[in-house]
């Protein structure tokens, strides 16, 4: 079947795009409560009133179905969070503001049922569906707008066109039976939109099979000029044109590509043992055993597993709530290993919020010391005050709600050791952060690069003669990092760079001494910290 026989199958872009940008021929095309309610009666699927308390009391009746598989509803509605409300996708697991009853509520407004709620296998599909379709975005919507005749889907109706990315993301890249596939898609956009949205999916999700299967999926060659190169390469990839350029023009294209790939993966994640509270890297290893999650022992930290699954079961085990461990990426384990803390001594963390390395350092100094965390961002302050308690290290850490570039240079505030995590791109951390290479924009870099400048010389101003300033980020771009140490040496001639080979692996160690993982070559968070002294 060609693809203009898909479009015979009734797929037109209406005149009034926000009644419902796609319709067909046979589809209702209102979008109004009751008839969403009457076509899913016709439809046949199994539907429980069921009743729920309301705040005031009252009884609410509200439809459970049975019929749509849970994690594709849950699915298609974290991704219209995701995608119109601004929510986190790596925020939408944590109790309270993904799962549970929360979760319902946002299910049943937006689809107008409820579905049974999720175990932990749906929850880690749900996981997977929503980081993967997030991440292959761009590829997926040039699929979609392929096979829709170049249409522009932006105009498409939300849900609708979440429902088609899900399925199309499921064929083409997790290779799930392709007809199982389509038949859940269809049923979900029968019952939450319409039958006639359910008919326009099976339309194009078949014909996305008979392509697959055939080997003549639309997409686009790598050749012409750099800038076409570039944009391929970002359709092939699913990345913004911008970063393909920009890893082109300082890794070539070759490493541009594997950089690419290692986003694009399932991202694993590192837990450390909070020593802090007794529990050892042997105590979490037993736990993990007991849970069934595989894990294996960090190489470079002695309190590091990395996890490559289960991460669910461990929050539901309750472990991070304990404050028995927490996630933390070796990559930022290691830039503590640069700060290298010690019992007894005074640390200031100069942009400490939500606390995954003040904790860590304050972990380190057995109850003698103190780490004054510094943060402008009050909610973020509290977090970090709160998980030192449960980390039962507050008794060696002192928050600061203040703007560093406002605290005045004053002999109580000093120290011989300086930290500051500045506010960067992330762009190291694409991997975990499925969302954030589309939210990143290119204007932004400049911005950062400015903040981070100033943050330098503010934060200079707290470092003791012959104490070190530790200046760390999560990207992997060098204009945040080595040519903000560069540019700062040049402002500040009284510092200068000691290099970090003491204090952590001979292959994290850059040939200007400062330490830099990198996600293709180890297997984790890109990072970067310099070890700068001041002279005496
Ligand atoms: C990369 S995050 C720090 C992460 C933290 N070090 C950790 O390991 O969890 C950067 C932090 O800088 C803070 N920040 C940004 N501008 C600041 C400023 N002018 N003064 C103090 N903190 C600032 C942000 O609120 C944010 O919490």
């Amino acid at each position: 079947m060609a693809v203009a026989q898909v479009l015979n199958l009734g797929l037109a872009f209406p005149a009034e795009p926000q009644k419902t940008a796609i319709s067909c021929s046979c589809s209702c095309s209102s979008s109004s409560k009751s008839s969403k309610l009457t076509h899913r009666t016709r439809s046949g699927n199994i539907s429980i009133p069921t009743t729920t308390a309301t705040k005031g009391g009252l009884l609410k009746t509200q439809k459970l179905n049975l019929e749509i598989s849970p994690h594709r509803a849950v699915s298609a509605v974290r991704l219209m969070r995701i995608e119109l409300g601004g929510a986190f996708a790596d925020l939408l697991n944590e109790k309270g503001k993904g799962s549970g009853e929360n979760e319902m509520g946002y299910v049943q407004r937006t689809l107008g049922f409820r579905t049974r709620e999720l175990n932990h296998h749906d929850l880690r599909l749900v996981t997977d569906i929503v980081g993967g379709t997030i991440r292959w975005r761009r590829y997926l919507d040039h699929l979609i707008s392929s096979l829709c005749h170049d249409k522009d889907i932006s105009s498409m109706e939300p849900l609708l066109l979440q429902i088609l990315r899900i399925g199309f993301y499921e064929i083409v890249k997790l290779d799930m039976p392709p007809y199982a596939v389509v038949d859940e898609n269809v049923k979900l956009a029968k019952v939450s939109l319409r039958p006639g949205a359910g008919n326009m999916v099976n339309g194009i999700l078949r014909k996305l099979v008979e392509l697959k299967e055939n080997e003549k999926l639309p997409l686009p060659k790598v050749e012409g000029d750099d800038r076409a190169q570039a944009r391929a390469l970002a359709t092939l990839y699913s990345h913004p044109v911008w970063m393909v350029r920009r890893w082109t023009k300082y890794l070539g294209q070759e490493e541009a590509i594997k950089l690419m790939i290692w986003n694009n993966s399932e991202p694993s994640f590192s837990l450390r043992a909070n020593r802090a509270r007794g529990f050892s890297r042997d105590d979490l290893v037993t736990q993990l055993n007991a849970l069934k999650v595989p894990h294996k022992l960090s190489l470079h930290l002695d309190e590091f597993v990395r996890i490559k699954t289960g991460l669910q079961i461990v929050i539901h085990a309750g472990m991070l709530r304990k404050g028995l461990c927490s996630v933390q990426d070796e990559s930022a384990g290691l830039v503590v290993s640069v700060m290298d803390p010690r019992p007894g001594e005074t640390i200031i963390d100069c942009c400490a919020a939500p606390g995954g390395k003040t904790l860590y350092m304050a972990s380190h100094l057995s109850g003698q010391g103190m780490v004054f965390a510094v943060d402008v961002n009050r909610g973020r302050l509290r977090i970090l005050k709160e998980t030192a308690k449960l980390h039962q290290v507050d008794g060696v850490v002192t928050t600061i709600h203040v703007d560093l570039r406002t605290l005045t240079d004053s002999q109580q505030l000093k120290s011989n050791k300086v930290l500051l995590d500045v506010p960067c791109s992330g762009l190291g951390v694409l991997s975990k952060r499925a969302d954030l290479r589309w939210n990143r924009k290119l204007e932004d870099m400049e911005q950062l690069k400015k903040l981070q400048d100033e943050l330098l010389d503010a934060a200079s101003k707290f470092v003791k003669p012959g104490g070190v300033l530790v200046y760390s980020t999560c990207s992997i771009d060098p204009e945040e990092n080595d040519e903000r140490v560069a540019a700062f040496l040049v402002r500040h001639p009284d510092f200068h760079i000691d290099p970090v080979d003491r204090f952590v692996p001979p292959d994290f160690v850059t040939h200007s001494g400062f330490f830099f993982s990198n996600p293709v070559k180890h297997s984790l968070d890109g990072s970067f910290a310099a070890r700068l002294v001041r002279t005496l």
